[in-house]
């Protein structure tokens, strides 16, 4: 084993102790505004609050009527507002090594002074390594949330958002319904079409029935060849009426393969929400109708209270 020089003690050491000791209580402390701004920051990865925090922070130093960012992350528009506007506005695009994070807007009815100018730039060279991180979290927490092929929600994504319909649902008496589609006979397209194809056609398929939906719904991959439709707001029938429609529209899509023209369809299960259940039942009873849909002939929509 080697060994360990022990460790002695200096008066440098004292001193150095002695200063981190002093450093310690003011940062606890927090009595110059950038240190506390940075404290604060750190406590958080939310990008709201932590913008919450900046807007505080500025406000008690160099005050101002609205101050407002926008930063598109992970391909959506982040967007944080306070306050009212003013006509005079000065506008800060945030970047780090080359990397943009965001613009930073003011807003105020006086002008800003040069020394205000400097000041709000301190402020945010202080603040953007916790923007950055909180950025970069967000984009993080998206991919996990997304299919790669598709880029649509993942069955992550799905299994968070039916817990949370299903807990709105016995809460506020929401009706909610869920649409299970899966692609029929897809292995031989990509027995015969290889892999490639069967790709594109599922991006296809993942476009075709996020055209087919109303805004408020939601489309997921659920597995392989397999993807999930989330209603709000919706029953039984309407829900139904929705899954044919999502059938209609895969049936007709088209893939050129070398003079053939490729085409697919799927089936459908549908289960509305029922109450005190969890999203792992309300998933299975819409599996349970989708495999009455594959085995009574595929092409075809099965609800699952319509069964026996
Ligand atoms: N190209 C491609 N194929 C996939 C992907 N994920 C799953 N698959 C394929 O999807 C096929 C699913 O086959 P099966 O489960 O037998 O189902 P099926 O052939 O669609 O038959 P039915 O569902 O009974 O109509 C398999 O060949 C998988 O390899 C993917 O990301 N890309």
């Amino acid at each position: 084993m080697k060994n360990i020089p022990s460790i002695q003690r200096t008066t440098s050491q004292a001193k150095d102790l002695a200063a981190l000791r002093q450093a310690f209580q003011g940062w606890k402390d927090a009595p110059d505004p950038l240190t506390r701004l940075t404290r604060r920051l750190s406590t958080t990865l939310s990008l709201e609050t932590q913008l919450g925090i900046l807007a505080e922070e500025m406000n008690a130093s160099i005050p101002f009527d609205a101050l407002s960012y926008h930063h598109q992350i992970a391909h959506r528009d982040f967007v944080f507002a306070t306050g009212m506007g003013g006509p005079h506005r000065c506008e800060y695009r945030l970047s780090l090594e080359g990397v943009h994070y965001g613009t930073l807007t003011l807003n105020r009815r006086q002008k800003f002074s040069e020394e205000e100018l400097e000041g709000i730039e301190m402020i945010i060279s202080a603040a953007i390594c916790p923007l950055r991180n909180a950025c970069q979290y967000i984009a993080i927490e998206q991919t996990a949330l997304t299919d790669a092929l598709t880029s649509i929600p993942n069955k992550r994504a799905l299994d968070e958002h039916l817990e949370r319909a299903s807990r709105l649902s016995d809460r506020h008496g929401e009706e909610y319904a869920l649409i299970l589609g899966d692609l029929d006979h897809f292995k031989s397209v990509n027995d015969e079409y290889g892999h490639v194809v069967g790709d594109h056609l599922l991006r296809l398929t993942a476009e075709a029935i996020g055209s087919t939906i109303r805004n408020s719904d939601s489309v997921y991959r659920f597995g392989g060849e397999e993807f999930a439709v989330l209603l709000p707001h919706t029953g039984e029938q309407e829900a139904r009426d929705v899954a044919d429609r999502i059938r209609h529209a895969v049936s007709s899509l088209r893939v050129d393969c070398g003079g053939t023209d490729l085409s697919v369809t799927i089936s459908c299960g549908v289960a509305r929400h029922l109450a005190e259940e969890g999203a792992s039942q309300w998933i299975a009873r819409a599996d349970e109708a989708l495999y009455r849909a594959k085995a009574q002939g595929r092409n075809c929509t099965r609800v699952f209270a319509s069964i026996g």
